[in-house]
């Protein structure tokens, strides 16, 4: 019998199944409201899209529905409930990244930050959480020591550079800590090559191959596919600043002569505990996402610092009396007198309301989920708008305004929520970095405030304005940074180069 004899039985047998679709396609949960097409106007190019996202979420509510192209739904979440209850009870589900095609080819599937959710990155993460997570803190003191005198001392130097001298002192201290080497100019170019390709294969809209997956099997001499030829080159500087230092390591360990650092004691945990499932694969990802991770996000920390405080002197000068009455002038705060200084930790958390690192989060749900009766189609994109719930007028009165006090106590009054929950991200994909950057910015803040004096420059009057980034850092601006009268010259002797390089030396 021929296949067309068959034909009216096939189709009466798949009538019932097509039609069972159709209604379970029909019954759907609608997808949450939001400007759809209109969406493209509201958002203008260059300006920072959480201040216009955060405006239409007053029309739309706490998660909207903005855009979607070739089948892939952008979703932005604008209160504090709505991201708890996604990115960290739900975190089972929300954790992963949204696929970009262009990043895969590039070979950044290897950086932590971009790498999907799986296996894989529960390994990378428990390499990270051993090596730089809150037991591994004590460990660096000394490094995070000498780092916020060196930021202070070349900023008594030349408050002129303080912009570069912060960015080049924090990636030094990153290189040391990861592989236990100075940082050399090589590494530096490299790095920052590197950083320049991420962004180009991340960049919107910019790439066919995110839309249309399948090409990326398309050869490199095709015509049209000069992407892959971009995608092979960058792959070769990835692999060039990621492999190279992490096999100094490994050969300088087996010789027993490596310097402590993240990556020799990862190797050492690797031999001594096998329990734990390290491999060299996952140790040389870590590693190579450290750089990337960690120094914009806190550069961008220090200098809006060093700009908050400038253009407000008073909260200098509280901050300063407050380390008098429990430090005292004979000694410069350590890390153990985070939890007596309230209100040093009250500006750390109000840097980080006011402009957070990363002002938006961006997750990936591996499975279709349900919110408030609306649909999230699986592998849609999730972003968390940080910077509008940390402008959230209900619980920051007056959000554009600079003021740590509200983190202070009252009785009788609810806290606020604490930025920290929110600007180092939810869920399993907080940041591992987390209390390695509280130490750090901990002892720069208070040191500074303990030895110096920040002001604008003479006459000027300083903007705070922040860049429109995926890591948002104050413009560039400049300030005066004078050593603060009445500080005793021992403490002061502190910041001078040969004692710098002492302290170095026990790192
Ligand atoms: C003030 C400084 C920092 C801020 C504000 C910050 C913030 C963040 C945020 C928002 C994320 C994404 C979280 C999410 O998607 O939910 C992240 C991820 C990450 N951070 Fe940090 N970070 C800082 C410093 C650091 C430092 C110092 C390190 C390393 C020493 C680090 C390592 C990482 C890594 C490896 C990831 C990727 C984790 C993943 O995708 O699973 N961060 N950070």
């Amino acid at each position: 019998m021929a296949v067309i004899d068959l034909l009216p039985s096939i189709l009466l047998g798949a009538a019932p199944l097509a039609l069972v679709w159709i209604v379970v396609w029909l019954r759907r949960s609608p997808l949450p409201p939001g400007p759809r097409s209109e969406w493209k106007n509201r958002v203008k190019p260059g300006t920072q899209p959480w201040k216009a996202y955060k405006e239409l979420a007053k029309e739309y509510g706490p998660i909207m529905c903005t855009q979607a192209s070739f089948g892939a739904y952008a979703f932005v979440v604008d209160t504090a409930e709505t991201l708890v209850e996604l990115f960290e009870k739900r975190s089972k589900i929300f954790s992963c990244r949204p696929r970009w095609v262009m990043a895969e080819l590039y070979g950044r599937q290897n950086n932590v930050g971009l790498m999907y959710y799986g296996e894989e990155l529960t390994r990378v993460r428990k390499v990270l959480h051993r090596g730089i997570g809150l037991q591994a803190v004590p460990q660096w003191e000394n490094l995070f020591e000498y780092e916020s005198l060196k930021i202070l001392s070349d900023a008594l130097a030349d408050s002129a550079n303080l912009l570069s001298s912060v960015e080049y002192n924090i990636e030094s201290m990153v290189v040391r800590f990861t592989y236990g080497h100075d940082m050399d100019d090589e590494f530096l170019k490299l790095a920052t090559k590197v950083s320049q390709q991420t962004g180009v294969a991340l960049q919107p809209g910019r790439w066919m191959v995110n839309y249309i997956p399948i090409l990326a099997y398309v050869p490199a001499w095709f015509p049209g596919a000069g992407f892959q030829k971009l995608a092979r080159e960058g792959k070769d500087y990835y692999f060039k600043l990621t492999r190279p230092p992490y096999e100094r390591v490994k050969e300088e360990l087996s010789r027993g002569v490596a310097t402590p650092s993240f990556v020799s004691h990862s190797l050492t945990d690797m031999a001594k505990h096998p329990h734990l499932g390290f491999n060299e694969q996952a140790i040389m990802s870590a590693a190579g996402s450290v750089f990337s991770a960690a120094v914009d996000t806190t550069t961008s920390t220090v200098l809006s610092f060093f700009l908050l405080a400038a253009t407000h002197p008073e909260v200098q000068e509280r901050a300063y009396n407050e380390i008098m009455a429990v430090v005292g002038p004979d000694r410069l705060p350590a890390l153990q007198d985070q939890d007596s200084l309230p209100y040093i930790n009250c500006i750390m958390k109000e840097i980080w309301r006011f402009n957070p690192p990363v002002p938006i989060l961006t997750h990936s749900p591996i499975a279709e989920d349900k919110y408030l009766g609306y649909r999230i189609p699986k592998k849609s994109w999730v972003f968390g708008n940080v910077w509008s719930i940390m402008h959230n007028e209900a619980q920051f009165p007056e959000p554009d305004k600079f003021n740590p006090d509200r983190f202070l106590p009252v009785e009788g009054q609810p806290m606020p929520p604490d930025p920290k929950d929110f600007v180092f991200g939810l869920g399993r994909r907080l940041c591992p970095g987390m209390n390695f950057a509280n130490a750090l910015v901990f002892l720069t803040i208070s040191r500074a405030i303990a030895l110096s004096e920040i002001r604008p420059p003479r006459g000027e009057t300083l903007l705070l304005e922040f860049t429109t980034s995926l890591i948002s850092r104050p413009k560039p601006f400049k300030c005066v940074v004078t050593p603060r009268k009445g500080v005793p010259p021992e403490l002061l002797a502190q910041l001078k180069p040969e004692k710098l390089k002492a302290l170095y030396k026990t790192i």
